[in-house]
């Protein structure tokens, strides 16, 4: 597999549909389409061609064909774009066609990878692409859409330009130590390292909100045998997704639904009650219950109005968790439990589940909502970023010019891994640029 080759893939869903686009990259591209369709249309200008069959010369289909000559293609590389007729077998023709001519069928990520690769985005940008395809809520769009148009790549960009600086200012310091530069050179550098520090500091205390809203986030429901979890479950997403029965210990597995609240996907998770009786399969579920639970980003901890809280569900009273009075409409509910605001529902009448689902809302959109600012996405971007930041402090404390160096060459290694570009002639070009020392 060579990086090359002229690739071509189905850019457009599997199965049967309308139109079906495949999409050609690589430097055999213009050939390949004027060996199909004769003369190639204006660049970046739809044509309706007939496409041929290279062998027979055969009519395979009528088709609107683009022609995206490189560099300004999605890509980078010259393009092709061929939109079908969209049934299995006019596509399987016109892929046996490319196959003919040279071109070979992309791997997952290939084109992409090449956009990367030809400097037409950055990593994180790439990574948008693929969380955009992925996003399965409004608030999910935005940000991978946010991220793919290069925000994270802007921000991360001028933080790298800015480290470039500081170690270019740096290294001017030792070796022109005896020259008449500025001999606040380290001072300067020092100063703006703290800056920069702060800055990433800020940006990574976001409370994991672009992760969160990436991922999804996990809400358990936990409480005693019969408090009406399950009740509460079904009544929130209006479907019978549990078993509901008056027998205590009837949720055995952990049952999941999705849902999205606040443009944010959530997993609710509906688990087995906690007690100590029970054979051993229902122990089992309430080991997986409180796994789910320790996993979760917001426990729904239920009590059932008219019981005594019990000390096992007490325990997970805590700043993570919503307190709930089920059972509302049989007695009056308390107004607090385990010295938390309880909120009064009723799973069978539905009174309070408007509040309930407003708070969850309120939850999912301060957990994981849709911001304006530019948010790290994965862990990946936590872990370089935390090690910036390490190595700006190790610059600003270092004793010696040469240690600074090292630290803020490392710096800089670490987030050109996060956008995946970082170079010496980045280095080179500031430090001519800026001291003029040829002169
Ligand atoms: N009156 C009243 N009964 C309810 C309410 N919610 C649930 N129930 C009843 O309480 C019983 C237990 O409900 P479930 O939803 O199965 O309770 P659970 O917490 O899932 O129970 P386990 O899965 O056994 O842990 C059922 O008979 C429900 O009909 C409610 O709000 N009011
Ligand atoms: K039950
Ligand atoms: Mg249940």
């Amino acid at each position: 597999m060579s990086a090359t080759d002229t690739i071509f893939a189905l850019a457009s869903g599997a199965g049967r549909g309308a139109v079906a686009i495949l999409r050609v990259s690589g430097s055999s591209s213009g050939a390949i389409l004027a060996a199909m369709a004769g003369r190639l249309p204006a660049p970046r200008v739809a044509g309706l061609r007939r496409l041929r069959d290279p062998g027979t010369r055969e009519t395979l289909d009528q088709a609107l064909v683009l022609w995206f000559p490189g560099p300004r293609s999605y890509t980078g590389e010259d393009s092709v774009e061929l939109h079908l007729h969209g049934g299995p077998a006019v596509i399987a023709a016109v892929a046996g066609a490319l196959t003919a001519l040279g071109a070979r069928p992309a791997e997952a990520g290939e084109f992409t990878r090449r956009a990367f690769l030809n400097g037409r985005m950055d990593l994180t940008a790439a990574e948008g692409v693929a969380d955009l395809i992925a996003a399965e809520t409004e608030a999910q769009r935005r940000q991978a859409l946010r991220q793919a148009n290069g925000a994270l790549a802007a921000l991360y960009g001028g933080w790298a330009a800015r480290l470039t600086r500081l170690l270019a200012h740096q290294e001017a310091a030792i070796e022109f130590a005896e020259d008449d530069l500025p001999t606040d050179l380290c001072d300067r550098a020092r100063t703006g390292a703290a800056g920069l520090r702060g800055e990433i500091e800020a940006h990574l205390a976001d409370g994991g909100r672009g992760e969160r809203l990436r991922e999804g986030l996990l809400v358990a429901i936990l409480g005693a045998p019969n408090a009406g979890k399950s009740s509460l479950l079904n009544a929130l997403v209006g479907r019978e997704v549990a078993i509901v029965s008056a027998r205590a210990g009837t949720t055995r597995d952990v049952v999941e639904v999705r849902l999205a609240l606040a443009g944010v996907p959530i997993t609710l998770a509906d688990t087995a009650g906690l007690r100590e009786a029970g054979d051993e399969i229902e122990q089992e579920g309430i080991r997986r219950a409180r796994s789910r639970a320790e996993e979760a980003d917001l426990v729904l901890t239920v009590f059932a109005a008219d019981a005594t809280p019990d000390a096992e569900t007490l325990r997970w009273v805590g700043p993570d968790a919503m307190v709930l009075a089920n059972k509302a409409d049989l007695v009056p509910a308390p107004a607090m439990i385990g010295g938390v605001e309880a909120l009064a529902v009723s799973a069978l009448t539905g009174a309070g589940l408007d509040a309930l689902r407003a708070r969850l809302t309120e939850s999912a959109a301060r957990l994981a909502g849709a911001s304006d600012a530019a948010l790290l996405t994965r862990p990946r971007h936590r872990a370089a970023l935390t090690e910036v930041v390490a190595w700006l402090g190790d610059a600003e404390t270092a004793v010696m010019p040469e240690l600074a160096s090292e630290a803020f060459r490392a710096a800089l290694r670490a987030l050109g891994r996060l956008t995946g570009r970082v170079g010496v002639e980045d280095i080179l070009d500031v430090v001519f640029a800026d001291f003029c020392i040829g002169k």
